[in-house]
C-alpha cells in the first residue's frame, strides 16, 4: 500500500464560531492512507475542531475537506460512512445495551448486520462478556471501550480518536494502544489528538502540532526530532568549577549541578557540531573529566519550543 497516497485533503480550512471567535485559520492538510497521524496542541488549539469539521459534526466557515475524494459537504454520506470517531465525551444512550449500541452504530451507517465481526471487535475490546448489561451499569473505561466498538461498527477506513488516553487507566490505555497498532497493520488510516507528548512519540507515523488554530507544522516524526531536535554533550567534571573556563566563553556552553557539569547545547544538523573544538580547548586549561554523555532533545521540548515561537510571534505582530 502507498503511504504517500492523500486520504483527505483539508484546504483553506477555516472557523469562526456563532460567539465570533475564530478556532481555525486557514488550515492545510492532507493525510495519508495508512499513516497514523497525531496532532498536538495545548487546550483550545483547536484540535477537536479540525476533527470534528472533518467528521462533518461541525460546520466549516470557509475552505474544503475530502475524504477519499468526498466532499465532507456535497457528499456528505459517503464521506461520513469511510470515517469512525471516538470522541472525547460519552454519546452513548444509557438505557441501551452495549449490543444494541454497536449494532445500532453499524446500521446507521447503512451496514449490512454481520454479527461475526461485532463479536470479534467486542471479544477484542474486552466487551464480549458485558454485551447483554445497560450502558448505564458500565464503568467509565467500560463506557470507553464501547465508544471504541461504537466508532468500528461499520468497519470504517478511517479512525479519529478525540485524546483517546485522557483519563484512562494504564491498561485500556494498553489496550487502546495494541488496537491503534492492530487497525494500522489492517491498513485502516488513525487520526488521534492528544496532549501526552510521549504518546505521540511512541506511536505516530507523523506529527502535526496546532496552536491557536494555526497548523503550524506537519512533518515525519523521525525528520521532525532530527530537524528540531537540539543535542546535549554531558560533560561530568573531576573538579567543580566555580565559573566557566575562559576557553568555552562565548559558546552555548552551561555550568550544572553546582559546578560539576559542564552541558554543551548544539545543533545536531550542523556539519560542525564543535564537540572537538570544546572538548580541545577544556582539555588545554587544565579540565578533567569523568564523564562525557550525548543527549538528543525529546518531542516535549520540541513541541514546548515550537509553541513558543509561534506566541511570541504573534505577541510581536
Ligand atoms: N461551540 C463553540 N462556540 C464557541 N467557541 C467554541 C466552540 N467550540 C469550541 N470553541 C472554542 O474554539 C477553540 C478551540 O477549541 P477546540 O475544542 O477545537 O480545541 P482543542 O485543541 O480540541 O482543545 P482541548 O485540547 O482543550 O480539547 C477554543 O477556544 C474553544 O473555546
Amino acid at each position: 500500500m502507498s503511504t504517500s497516497e492523500t486520504v483527505i485533503a483539508v484546504s483553506g480550512l477555516g472557523k469562526v464560531y456563532q460567539s465570533g471567535f475564530q478556532a481555525l485559520k486557514s488550515v492545510d492538510l492532507q493525510i495519508r492512507r495508512g499513516e497514523i497521524l497525531a496532532l498536538l496542541g495545548p487546550n483550545g488549539a483547536g484540535k477537536t475542531t479540525l476533527i470534528s469539521i472533518i467528521c462533518g459534526i461541525v460546520n466549516p466557515s470557509s475552505g474544503k475537506v475530502t475524504v477519499d475524494g468526498y466532499d465532507i459537504t456535497r457528499d456528505y454520506r459517503r464521506a461520513r460512512s469511510l470515517i469512525g470517531l471516538v470522541p472525547q465525551e460519552l454519546t452513548n444512550n444509557l438505557f441501551d445495551t452495549v449490543w444494541a449500541t454497536v449494532t445500532l452504530s453499524r446500521g446507521l451507517f447503512g451496514k449490512p448486520p454481520n454479527r461475526a465481526y461485532l463479536e470479534s471487535l467486542l471479544r477484542d475490546l474486552s466487551l464480549w462478556d458485558k454485551r447483554n448489561e445497560k450502558m448505564m451499569a458500565l464503568s467509565g473505561g467500560m463506557k470507553r471501550r464501547v465508544l471504541i466498538a461504537k466508532a468500528l461498527a461499520h468497519e470504517p477506513q478511517i479512525l479519529f480518536l478525540d485524546e483517546p488516553t485522557a483519563g484512562v487507566d494504564v491498561e485500556l490505555r494498553r489496550d487502546m494502544w495494541a488496537m491503534v497498532r492492530t487497525l494500522r497493520d489492517k491498513g485502516v488510516t488513525i487520526i488521534l489528538t492528544t496532549h501526552y507528548i510521549e504518546e505521540a512519540e511512541e506511536m505516530a507515523d507523523r506529527i502535526g502540532v496546532i496552536n491557536r488554530g494555526e497548523l503550524l507544522l506537519v512533518e515525519d516524526k523521525a525528520v521532525l526530532m532530527r530537524q528540531l531536535g537540539k543535542r546535549q554533550l554531558i560533560i561530568q567534571l573531576q573538579q567543580p568549577l566555580t565559573a566557566l573556563p575562559a576557553a568555552v566563553a562565548g559558546k552555548t556552553v552551561e555550568l550544572t549541578d553546582n559546578g560539576s557539569t559542564l552541558v554543551y547545547t548544539f545543533d545536531a544538523q550542523c556539519e560542525q557540531t564543535g564537540v572537538g573544538d570544546l572538548l580541545r580547548a577544556l582539555a588545554r586549561e587544565g579540565v578533567e573529566f569523568k564523564d562525557v554523555n550525548s543527549s538528543q532533545s525529546s518531542l516535549e521540548e520540541i513541541f514546548v519550543g515550537l509553541v513558543h515561537d509561534s506566541n511570541q510571534q504573534r505577541s510581536r505582530a
